[in-house]
């Protein structure tokens, strides 16, 4: 499990582009036949990726959080970002298909991933610890709280599926759901904002190959950017904002943790306050 350190907004302005990716972006959590975690201490969330590639692959325990079994302290919500696969925990199969997101408990035992021959199943891991167990659920996509946002004529049109949250699947500390950019539409996350009680890391996906996202972070009047990828996620300290412009149509899963589950309990950076 890689780890990655709390950090402070007084380091961004020193930065180099290469101290910011190592810091904030997590460029490579899929990789055929591998489970892939990262463990950043901002909210001591657990990043990670499952690339069955048509096998089997069972989530275990990690020195890093002196566990037996992944979830003997922690929850986890699992998005699938590719092709169908089927998740088994404690003896359940929860078939995903694209899009779906599934929330695991603390105190199951047994986690597994599995899709067949070449159907691609990207199941994206976010994970926090938990202080009870809530039960496992499994929502199809679209199912959730739905929210529609922004305008064409601002190229900032999504639309919004809230999956693990207050009014949702019930958690101890995830919030988690996907949204999606309608086609023509660039901007996420306008105006930019902050939530200083919970961290918030994004798993870009469906970025078409030759088109990159620019996600803003930092201070309102110190921002610096990170150039993502398909399938790359950033990590958002609570005291970053987040915001991003991409070269092509493209969808995110948001996920956060923290001091609370509001939802709406954010601070806008209007983009005529950035610097
Ligand atoms: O497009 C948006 O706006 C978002 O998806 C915002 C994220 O959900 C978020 O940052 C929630 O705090
Ligand atoms: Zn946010």
């Amino acid at each position: 499990m890689e780890q990655r350190y709390a950090t402070n907004p007084a380091q961004v302005p020193g930065m180099t582009t290469a101290d910011l990716r190592a810091h904030y972006l997590v460029p490579d959590l899929f990789a055929p036949g591998e489970i892939r975690t990262v463990y950043t201490h901002h909210d001591r969330i657990v990043l990670g990726g499952a690339v069955p590639a048509g096998g089997s692959l069972s989530l275990g325990g990690y020195p890093e959080i002196r566990s037996d079994h992944f979830l003997e302290h922690r929850e986890v919500g699992i998005v699938n970002v590719g092709g169908t696969g089927t998740v088994t925990a404690d003896g359940v199969d929860y078939e995903m298909v694209k899009g779906a997101c599934l929330y695991l408990g603390r105190g199951i035992r047994d986690v597994s991933f599995a899709d067949e021959g070449d159907a691609g199943a990207h199941f994206y891991l976010f994970s926090a610890p938990a202080h009870t167990a809530y039960p496992a659920a499994l929502v199809s996509p679209g199912e959730g709280t739905v929210r529609e946002l922004g305008d064409q004529l601002t190229s900032n049109r999504r639309t919004l599926n809230q999956y693990i949250h207050e009014n949702g699947v019930k958690s101890c500390q995830v919030v988690m759901g996907v949204t999606e950019l309608h086609p023509g539409s660039m901007w996420n996350t306008m105006p930019a904002h902050t939530h200083d009680r919970r961290t918030e890391c994004y798993l870009y996906f469906d970025v078409p190959e030759d088109a990159r996202v620019i996600h803003l972070l930092g201070e309102r009047e110190e921002t610096r950017h990170l150039v993502v990828g398909d399938r790359q996620a950033i990590i958002s300290p609570s005291w970053s904002l987040h915001s991003g412009v991409g070269t092509a149509s493209y969808s995110f899963v948001w996920a956060m943790a923290g001091e609370n589950q509001a939802f709406d309990d954010m601070d806008a950076a209007p983009v005529t306050d950035l610097r």
